[in-house]
């Protein structure tokens, strides 16, 4: 299969359950803006691929200095985040082949080791269906009342937390997205769009350390995962040392 990549970084949600002054991809973490590291990672796993970033129209923070990747552009985002990915997808249309690899990474999900990234780069190539990051449930599960009361304890047993990056070809995961529009689902994952289509992709194994920030105190456990994965107090630069799980 070819061998072309494409990296889509949704990054023009708002931030509404952080509640901060500006976007959480703006806010500080560990000495640098959030979004800084979650590129710098994506880069430090694939240097040579094709950046498309999704931000808002109306996005202030932004600074172009921030991207390493050489070949990269910006399109605008839309309301949900599945429509931010559809407009990266229809921004590189005249240019993506449709079996070329296209990885979804949130902004938001800035301590994706590069061992993972490479990891489900590995696990994708040869894998028509595409796949997803994910990490097993641990806890155990219950569902509630509706009056802050337990129901029922639920069986944990194949159930997995969806992280990203989520990677598809971009044919069939452009032709997913559409459709999932048509229909007026709600898909808060690419995987979702896809499994619509009635095909089952890939589970691979990642790190549950791979933390979505979305609540306040989110910041500061990544600000210790960064630490813990770098060996050393954070300060710019790559990550490097400590990244391998
Ligand atoms: N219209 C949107 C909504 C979300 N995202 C991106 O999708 C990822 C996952 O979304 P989430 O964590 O929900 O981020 P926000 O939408 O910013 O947060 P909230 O839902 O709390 O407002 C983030 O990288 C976010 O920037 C996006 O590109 N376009
Ligand atoms: C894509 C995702 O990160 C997988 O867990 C998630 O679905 C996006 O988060 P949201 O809060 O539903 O936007």
């Amino acid at each position: 299969m070819s061998e072309r990549l494409w990296l889509v970084v949704p990054a023009a949600g708002r931030g509404r359950r952080m509640g901060a002054e500006r976007p959480k991809q703006y806010l500080e973490l560990a000495g640098r803006p959030l979004m800084v590291h979650t590129l710098a990672r994506l880069h430090a796993a694939f240097p040579g691929a094709r950046l498309v970033l999704c931000l808002d129209s109306a996005d202030s923070d932004f600074d172009s200095a921030w991207v390493p990747f050489a070949d990269w552009r910006r399109v605008d985002g839309g309301t949900q985040r599945a429509d931010s990915v559809a407009n990266a997808l229809a921004a590189i249309g005249a240019e993506a082949r449709q079996d070329d690899l296209v990885l979804v990474h949130d902004v938001a999900r800035p301590c994706v080791s590069v061992a993972d990234l490479h990891r489900l780069h590995a696990c994708l190539v040869d894998e028509p269906v595409g796949g997803l990051l994910a990490a097993p449930v641990a806890d155990t599960m219950k569902r509630d009342d509706g009056t802050g009361r337990v129901a029922a304890t639920e069986s944990r047993s194949g159930l997995w937390h969806a992280l990203t990056p989520q990677g598809f070809r971009y044919g069939l995961l452009r032709r997913a997205l559409a459709a999932a529009c048509e229909r007026d689902m709600a898909v808060t994952d690419e995987a979702s769009a896809i499994e619509a289509l009635g095909l089952s992709p890939r589970l691979v194994c990642g790190r549950r350390d791979n933390l979505k920030i979305t609540h306040p105190e989110d910041l500061a456990l990544a600000e210790r995962i960064l630490a813990a994965q770098w060996g050393e107090a954070p300060t710019a630069g790559e990550p490097t040392a400590k990244e391998t799980p």
